[in-house]
Formats: structure tokens, sequence, C-alpha cells
């Protein structure tokens, strides 16, 4: 799904109507539709709804019209004396042509007017502000918010929960806390924020009949990442495959202090379907990590044959549990500065690779990097909470930088080539636990290694992963690294349909 921001908004609606001669009441009149077709009738049949005087509030009075045309019973408000935009007026004279009446409210007085409302009817509609809202809210505006915030009565927000920014998260004095969003054409990026959940309730984005050629035009290339989108990446297997088509996994990882990490990262890549996979670790540890595996190959990285082992691989994951030392940098430089398969660094190979970028830019293998915050951090050298802020140019002119696809870990996770990017919806925080990444960078080892091309794998495994997670989270306090190894194989599976 697309994401957008306020000048995506703006630059679509000019285009629709000045070069296409698309009427803006047409947009309106669909906007209007799209919010009523997201009303559950079976629940809801009288309407508190309250309209600001720009274009959000124009929507807000036509679905008002809409439903009322539908004998549904409707109060109206509108709020402040503020001038109303044409397509607002439009709106309000045929509603009153209709006789359809329609309050005011103004001073802090006429708030009772609607106190006296609000709990009466089924369902309040919020169309204050949308894609407009300038500057801080205060005075009657705020006072209105409250009330509807006070009312505990279910409330459904047109385009965005007024208060809210479009553009990235943030809250103009107050806002209203929705239960559901109904938003138009794309997924506003203010939407994105650990924060935002608690004011837009559920998001439902909706076309209003702009054509998509206008909406790509202008829009970033920045996406949200949902079911749909999977499915149509993830494939079947066929009938006559056999275990060489589905890759040749190296995985280095794994040190005497951290054998879980390199055991974990290894059954993300067997557990995800991939066809052959080999465990490179240290020699002190070959023995307990074969005691614990099956499935996986093992032996050391001290061995005649790693060499001969990196050359025969489709994909290599590289650095969970390694240690951050000169051996592990030495066993990156060297595969770094050879031509080859795709790798996956993760942990300790991002690690030993701080204050040697250039080996990533000089680099003729496509790689995957898979930080986390922290790791961001030191790589880039920008404080953790600079990155959590702007995660997205962040990731984005890293990967640029360097060449390279980004996954950058945590809540709503980013994968990024440089030109596109993708936010991840699922994963959750009961999967904050240790060996957790681990597993995510096998698993994109892995569909590298099944022939998916790196970034679609990245993005298909970020998905992947966290939707175990979310599955898993609905009958669990906590969801652990092992947990999400067990189900991996079932719930992939269920994708592929
Ligand atoms: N192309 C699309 O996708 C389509 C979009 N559509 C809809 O249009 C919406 C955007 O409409 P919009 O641009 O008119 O802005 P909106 O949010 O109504 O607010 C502007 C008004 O609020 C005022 N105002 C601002 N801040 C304020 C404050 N703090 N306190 C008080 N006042 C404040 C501001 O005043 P001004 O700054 O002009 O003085 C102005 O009067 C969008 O969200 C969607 O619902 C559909 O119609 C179909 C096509
Ligand atoms: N709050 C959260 N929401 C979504 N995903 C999360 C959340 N917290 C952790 N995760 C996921 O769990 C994994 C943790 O990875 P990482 O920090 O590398 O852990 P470890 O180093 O222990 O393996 C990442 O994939 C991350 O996206
Ligand atoms: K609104």
């Amino acid at each position: 799904m697309k994401i957008g921001n306020s000048q995506l908004i703006k630059n679509i609606d000019n285009y629709c109507i000045n070069d296409l001669d698309i009427p803006s009441t047409v947009l309106m009149e669909n906007a209007a539709l799209k919010v009523v077709k997201n009303i559950n009738f079976e629940k809801f049949n009288s309407f508190t709804i309250i309209c600001g005087t720009g274009n959000n509030g124009g929507d807000a009075l036509a679905v008002a019209r809409q439903l009322f045309s539908m004998n549904m019973k409707v109060d109206i408000f509108i709020i402040g004396e503020h001038s109303m935009s044409k397509d607002c007026l439009i709106n309000y004279n045929i509603l009153k042509n209709m006789g359809v009446p329609i309050k005011q409210i103004v001073k802090t007085q006429d708030i009772q007017l609607l106190n006296d409302i609000l709990n009466k009817n089924d369902m309040i509609i919020d169309g204050i502000f949308g894609s407009g809202l300038a500057r801080n809210i205060d005075g009657i505006y705020k006072e209105v918010i409250k009330s509807i915030n006070k009312s505990g009565m279910y409330i459904l927000s047109i385009d965005v929960p007024s208060g809210m920014l479009c553009d990235s998260f943030g809250i103009l004095g107050s806002c209203v806390k929705a239960n559901k969003t109904v938003s138009f054409e794309v997924y506003k990026k203010g939407f994105l924020d650990y924060e935002s959940d608690k004011y837009t309730g559920e998001i439902v984005v909706e076309s209003i009949g702009i054509p998509e050629y206008v909406v790509n035009k202008f829009h970033l290339k920045e996406y949200l990442v949902q079911k749909k989108e999977i499915k149509s990446i993830i494939k079947k297997r066929e009938k006559y495959s056999y275990k060489g088509d589905f890759g040749r996994v190296s995985v280095i990882a794994g040190s005497k202090k951290y054998t879980g990490a390199a055991y974990l990262t290894s059954q993300g890549a067997v557990r995800s379907g991939a066809g052959l996979v080999t465990l490179c670790t240290e020699k002190s540890v070959v023995e307990i990590l074969q005691s614990k595996t099956i499935e996986t190959m093992i032996m050391s990285y001290e061995n005649n044959d790693f060499k001969e082992l990196i050359l025969n691989s489709d994909s290599i994951a590289i650095g969970p549990g390694m240690g951050n030392n000169e051996n592990t940098f030495n066993i990156i430089k060297d595969i770094l500065s050879k031509d080859g398969c795709p790798l996956v660094l993760d942990a300790d190979a991002l690690n030993v690779l701080q204050h040697n970028l250039d080996l990533l830019k000089n680099s003729k293998r496509k790689i995957v990097i898979t930080p986390h915050i922290g790791e961001m951090g030191r790589l880039t050298g920008i404080d953790s909470k600079n990155i959590i802020k702007n995660r997205i140019d962040i990731a984005r002119d890293f990967s640029k930088k360097y060449g390279i696809i980004v996954l950058l870990k945590g809540y709503n996770t980013i994968i990024t080539n440089g030109e596109e990017v993708y936010i991840n919806s699922t994963g959750n925080s009961k999967m904050a636990s240790g060996g957790m990444g681990d597993i995510l960078t096998g698993i994109i080892a892995s569909f590298i290694g099944q022939g998916y091309e790196p970034l679609k794998a990245t993005i298909l495994s970020a998905f992947i992963h966290g939707y175990v997670g979310d599955i898993l989270s609905k009958d669990m306090f906590c969801v652990n690294a092992s947990h999400i190894v067990e189900r991996l194989p079932y719930i992939i599976e269920n994708l592929t349909y």
C-alpha cells in the first residue's frame, strides 16, 4: 500500500482538478461514499457529525447528506466561525436547501448543546481537520475535541483523526481518539509512528477515484507491506523441484560465548525452506552445535573446505554471535572483496565494519544489512533518538550511499534499496527477546538462496518473521526465538494460498 504525506495529497488534488478537470466535488462525494461504505449499519443508525470549515468538513457534510438520504438520524455541528472552503460551502448549502438543520459551535457555552447530543447517537463522525491542519489547535476546537474524547462513544475519523499531522507523527495541541479512521488514497506517513494507533484506531485506506498513474506521478515510492503484497511475491513449490532448486545457504556465525546465535540463524534458514544449509563456526564449538542440529551441516571456518563452500554458496548469512574482533573482520573483509553470491550481514558483521564502510561500498556482491537501531547508530554515528525519529530517511540515505539493501529492525521495520522504501506491518513487542533477529537473518539468506531477488527476499522475510510472531503472540505473553523457528514452515505454507 502506498504511503504519502500532505504535499503528495496537494499535488494529486491539483493535478486532478487543474489538469484533468475532475471537479473537486466529485472527489469529495467519492470520499463521502467511501466513509459511508465503512459504517456497520447493523450496529450504528444515529450519527453526530462534527465538521470543520475546510474540505475535511466538506467531506463530513457530504457524509451527513448521504446518511440523511438513507433515513438515518443525523445531528450536524459546524465548529468555529472561519469562512468555509468552496466545496464545504457547496455541501453546506445543499443540506440547507434540503432543510436539514445544522448547529454551529462557536463559544464555550455552545458546547453544552453538543454534549447533550453526543451520548444520544450511536456514532460520532469526526470531520474537523484533515490533511490541511496547519497550526496548533486551541480555543473552541480544543474544547470540542475534549468533549468528543470524553464521550466514550464510537468515533470514526475522516481521513485523519483531527489534530494529527499527516507528514510525520505529531499531535498539534489536541487530537481526536478514533476507533476507526477512513483515510483516502494513501496511508498517511504520520500513521507510522509507535504512538499513532492510540489516535487512529483501525485504519482503512480507500481509493476515491484518482487514477493510479496520477498517484504514481507524485508518489515517493514509499510502501506499507501487507499480506496482499506478500501473497503476490511468495511462490508455491513446483512438483518436480529438488533440493538443489532451493539453494545452498551458508551461515557464518557463533563463537564460544554465542552458540545459540549460530543455531538460530541456521534454523531460520532450514525452517524457511533452504535446500542445503551449512553452518560455519569457530572450531571450538563445532561439536556442541553438531549435537544440537540434524539438518544442518557444520564445519569450522578454519577448515580447508571453507573457501570452496563460500564459492559454491547461493547466499551467505554472516555475523550473529561471531564476536566483534579481528578474526571476524578478516573473514568478512575477505568475502566482501571477492565477487560472488549475495550476502546478508548482521550483528558482529556490522560491528566490525563500523570504521571500514568502504568495504561495503566497493564490494561487487549484492548485500543486505540488517541492523537494529543500536547497530545503525554505530554504523552512521547518529544517536538512537534521531535514528528512531528519521528512520526512513536515514535508512534510505545509507542504502543509497553504499549501494546496499538496508533492513532497519524494530517497530515498523524498514527495508530500502535507496530508491524504494518498504515499511513492514507485522511484528510486535512480545518478540523483543534475544535471538529473534538471528532467525530473520537466516530467513533472508534462505529466500535469496531459493531464488528470490534480494530486495523481494528481504521484504518477504521481514513480513513472515513478524507475521509468525503476531500469530503466536495472540496466545502467548512473550514469543521466543525457538517458538518462531517451530512455527515458521506451517505459517509460510498458509501464505502461499
Ligand atoms: N485529494 C484528496 O485526497 C481529497 C481530500 N479531501 C479532503 O480534504 C481534506 C483536506 O482539506 P483542506 O486542505 O481544506 O484542509 P482541512 O483539513 O479541512 O483543514 C483546513 C481548514 O482548517 C483550518 N485550520 C487549520 N489548522 C487549524 C487550527 N489549528 N485551528 C483552526 N483552524 C485551523 C484552515 O484555516 P486556514 O489555515 O485556511 O486559516 C482551513 O479552514 C482531506 O483531509 C480530505 O478529508 C476530499 O475532499 C477529497 C479530495
Ligand atoms: N516492538 C516491536 N515491534 C515489532 N517488531 C519487533 C519489536 N521489537 C522487536 N521486534 C523484532 O524482533 C527482532 C529483534 O531483533 P534484534 O534486535 O536483532 O534481536 P537479537 O539481536 O536479540 O536477535 C527484529 O526483527 C525486530 O524487528
Ligand atoms: K478528521
